[in-house]
């Protein structure tokens, strides 16, 4: 799979734990930033993140912030994203299984590296399932990304 990450500051450290974990499960991943621990505005990385999702360069994407509710926001406003916080492993298949997430968003300051790498394991191993019921409720997220 080919995907995206993103971080700002508070995240950045945890990233390239989460970069390398990736790699080793044999995924090809962009990363957009930060590159340092400077100070950056978080929306600016997710819409980054996003971006390469919604124009298909990347399947899915990841997202790092202080505690993932700032990133998860952010993505949420990009036409075409579903994002969701997954600080624990069930929620980090389900989200995909079910909601059909397509931006992971993970607080740094609030997971350790040993399960930040299970949670992106479990979240890139799972797919969106066949269910109708699953399908019909993404489509009216799909309907309430275009009409509100
Ligand atoms: O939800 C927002 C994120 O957790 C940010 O990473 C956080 O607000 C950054 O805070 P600060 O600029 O104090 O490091």
């Amino acid at each position: 799979m080919r995907l995206v990450i993103g971080s700002d500051h508070a995240g950045w450290p945890l990233k390239q734990t989460v970069i390398d974990h990736i790699r080793k499960l044999g995924h090809d991943i962009v990363d957009v930033g930060s590159h340092d621990d400077k100070p950056v505005d978080f929306p600016d990385i997710a819409r980054a993140v996003a971006q390469k999702v919604t124009s298909g360069e990347a399947a899915r994407g990841i997202m790092v912030c202080g505690t993932g509710v700032g990133a998860s926001i952010a993505a949420n406003k990009m036409k075409g994203i579903r994002a969701a916080v997954c600080h624990d492993v069930h929620s980090a298949h389900q989200s995909v299984e079910h909601d059909d997430v397509n931006v992971m968003c993970i607080g740094a300051q609030i997971v350790g590296a040993w399960l930040a790498v299970d949670l992106v394991s479990s979240y890139l191993s799972a797919e969106f399932s066949t269910d109708e019921d699953f399908r019909r409720r993404v489509e009216k997220l799909r309907v309430m990304d275009e009409q509100g």
